[in-house]
């Protein structure tokens, strides 16, 4: 049987995206969303999404990270989702829809070659400092260490080493390394289930900016990643409570095709 597929990417992290309103593709079949996710034998995406009917809402968004497992929420792919969204004429300039971690609201400004989206995020609740750490969850479990330059710094080697420790080694963790420059932040990512450093991370950078909000009594950054530029918004109430976070940046169709299933 052949399906089609869109592949998108959102400041270079990369996803598989399936119209799935007439259930062509089981949600539990890890094998199939694996290999389609495959850089060798696949499309080749750091994850996959269906964007299924849900009832209130514009979409439902289900994320399935690489390895074909049923994840947390993924703040890029909500960006993608939602161009995806407005490719298919689902939603106009404003989508109202339904994930993982709960209801989210996004704005859309059409750029011609990409799509500009604000996507707002949960709530952030039960924020641990450590001594030289941040750890939260933003949709998805993230780990924040600063470091005082990216320069020669292996994300890979340090993060996987953090995501594979005692403490997270069974559930897994996403691992943020920050540093500071004139625009604002650069932030690198080891994801759990790509297993790998990704070009960008959205929950990953939402942790990012609150951690350096403690450190900076700041409410708004500009973050660089690998794979391009994000901007991040919240409101701190207190050191435990972070309300109105958005999440701004491109979100770009790359390709779309047919493949065998
Ligand atoms: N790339 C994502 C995060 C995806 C989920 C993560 N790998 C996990 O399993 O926690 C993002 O942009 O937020």
């Amino acid at each position: 049987m052949q399906i089609k597929f869109w592949k998108y990417q959102g400041t270079g992290n990369d996803f598989v995206l399936i119209d799935n309103r007439n259930n062509i593709i089981s949600p539990d079949n890890k094998k199939l969303i694996e290999h389609l996710c495959h850089r060798r034998f696949g499309i080749g995406a750091d994850g996959l999404m269906l964007l299924e009917n849900a009832e209130g809402y514009d979409f439902r968004m289900r994320y399935f990270n690489s390895d074909g497992g049923e994840a947390s929420m993924c703040g890029n792919g909500g960006r993608c989702i939602v161009a995806f969204a407005y490719h298919l004429g689902i939603i106009n300039d404003k989508a109202l829809f339904i994930a993982v971690d709960g209801e989210h609201e996004a704005l859309v400004k059409d750029q011609d070659s990409f799509v500009q989206v604000s996507l707002k995020m949960i709530n952030v609740s039960g924020i641990e400092k450590g001594e030289s750490h941040y750890y939260m969850n933003t949709g998805s479990p993230h780990y924040v260490k600063f470091i005082d330059s990216h320069a020669n710094f292996d994300t890979f080697k340090n993060g996987k080493a953090i995501r594979y420790n005692e403490r997270f080694a069974e559930e897994g963790t996403n691992v943020n390394f920050v540093s500071f420059n004139d625009e604002g932040l650069q932030v690198s990512t080891y994801e759990r289930g790509v297993e790998d450093e990704t070009y960008s991370c959205g929950t990953g950078v939402v942790a990012s900016a609150i951690s350096s909000g403690f450190e900076k009594n700041k409410e708004h950054f500009k973050i660089t990643t690998k794979g391009g530029n994000l901007e991040v918004r919240f409101e701190r109430i207190d050191t435990q409570n972070i309300n109105n976070v958005w999440l701004i940046g491109p979100a770009t169709k790359v390709f779309s095709g047919t493949v065998n299933i």
